[in-house]
């Protein structure tokens, strides 16, 4: 396809070959292809003909992973995008990110995993000092309980946990029933709970939760509605355990809703600013969305309830515009660091010597890594790429 006049006849051939595509301006542009793993219902929320169309005239392509085949044989892919369970996958894509460093595969599987535990989840937040950020952020006294429900009631209580609790399944795996959360009324009845579960306290926000989109450098908060306060009095008198729906998902945003201005404020950017740089460092990712709660009563005082991987990015305002200029920079960063490293004082001694000490490491997480043989320095180069995009440029490139 050319739609523009005369090109060089190095780029007609790639051209021919399909690997670039003219758009409206005279420079041909080489096509991003990203492949992706994803389920039918993640599919159909995520890549919608919006973003689809969108992609295509900025030269971005979605190609399907097909499952049945190894990933090996299928690409070549600038990006792999991914949502899936299951021990298999998690080891077929995790071997192709060690073999494949130039490929940006979205997002570690260990590092989603992290977020796969309720407990794990918010341990990253609760080592977190914002301090001087216009705000404090914190995390729900929470327990967590493996077995015994009959033990609960008296747990809770050594624990010290203030009533009512929040019910939510250890687990996350992406099934209704990871997803069915209950409000506790009372001690005794806590007892009827099914382990293995977090108990969390419950934080009164006056019913507006803030849903915090990150997608690479990029960061959209929206309102969403919540669950409404629980008074003094209401806690004295009613008992029991509740089941409540999954209120904040629901796609009604709250952000056009008559609200009351201190409930409705949004948090200071600076605080989101941070939180949003600080966690993507920690987590080692670069696609979720973050739940947070401002203690009612309180101007900056909140709450992070809950983290999720590849959330529901079709409902994120704008998405396609900042899904595409991500995966576009993701490119455009990746080049820049490959040749870095392969010009680098840095990349020369770990080829010559075929080990790192950890003061060279260029990023925390390489630290881990020692470099006995060509594949370890691959996958080192596959982590320091991720990181490279996740954190600042790395140290003494
Ligand atoms: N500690 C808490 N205090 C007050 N409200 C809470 C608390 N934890 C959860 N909620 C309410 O319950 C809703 C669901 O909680 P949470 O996000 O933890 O569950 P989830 O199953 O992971 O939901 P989703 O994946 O749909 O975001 C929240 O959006 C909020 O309305
Ligand atoms: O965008 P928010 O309001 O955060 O809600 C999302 C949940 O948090 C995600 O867990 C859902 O994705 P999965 O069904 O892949 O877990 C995600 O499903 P979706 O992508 O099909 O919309 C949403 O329900």
């Amino acid at each position: 396809m050319r739609i523009n006049g005369d090109m060089p006849p190095e780029k007609e051939k790639e051209e021919e070959e399909g690997k670039t595509v003219s758009l409206s301006t005279q420079q041909p542009q080489k096509l991003v292809v990203v492949g992706y793993a994803l389920t039918s219902k993640k599919k159909k929320s995520f890549l919608q003909p919006k973003l689809e169309v969108l992609a295509r005239n900025k030269g971005i392509l979605f190609v399907a992973i097909d499952l049945n085949r190894p990933l090996s044989d299928q690409g070549p892919f600038d990006v792999i995008l991914h949502k899936l369970l299951g021990k298999d996958w998690c080891v077929a894509i995790e071997d192709y990110r060690k073999r494949n460093p130039e490929v940006a595969v979205l997002d570690p599987p260990d590092a989603i995993e992290h977020l796969y535990n309720r407990q794990s989840m918010l341990k990253d937040v609760t080592d977190l000092n914002l301090s001087g950020c216009y705000g404090k952020v914190c995390v729900p006294r929470q327990m967590v309980v493996i077995n015994d429900p009959l033990s609960i009631p008296h747990e809770v209580s050594k624990a010290g946990l203030k009533l009512p609790l929040v019910a939510k399944p250890l687990v996350v795996d992406g099934t209704a029933k990871s997803h069915e959360l209950f409000l506790a009324y009372d001690q005794c009845s806590l007892s009827e709970l099914e382990p293995p579960l977090v108990l969390q306290e419950f934080v009164n926000h006056g019913g507006v939760l803030f849903k915090i989109y990150i997608v690479g450098e990029a960061i959209k908060v929206v309102r969403r509605f919540s669950l409404p306060n629980v008074t003094k009095q209401e806690l004295s008198k009613v008992e029991g355990i509740f089941r409540f729906p999954r209120v904040s998902s629901a796609a009604a945003s709250a952000d056009d809703a008559d609200l009351d201005p201190s409930v409705a404020e949004l948090p200071p950017h600076p605080l989101l600013e941070k939180l949003a740089r600080e966690l993507r460092h920690r987590l080692g990712l670069r696609l979720f969305n973050v739940d947070m709660i401002r203690e009612h009563g309180t101007k900056d005082v909140f709450y992070v309830i809950d983290i999720n991987y590849f959330p529901g990015f079709g409902k994120m305002p704008d998405y396609e515009h900042i899904f595409t200029d991500f995966l576009l920079s993701l490119v455009q960063s990746k080049s820049g660091l490959l040749g870095k490293l392969k010009n680098s004082r840095f990349s020369f001694s770990v080829i010559q010597n075929g080990k790192m000490s950890k003061s060279q490491c260029p990023c925390v997480r390489a630290q881990e890594l020692q470099f006995e043989t060509n594949h370890h320095f691959t996958t080192f180069m596959s982590h320091c790429l991720s990181c490279f995009v996740t954190t600042q440029p790395a140290q003494g490139l």
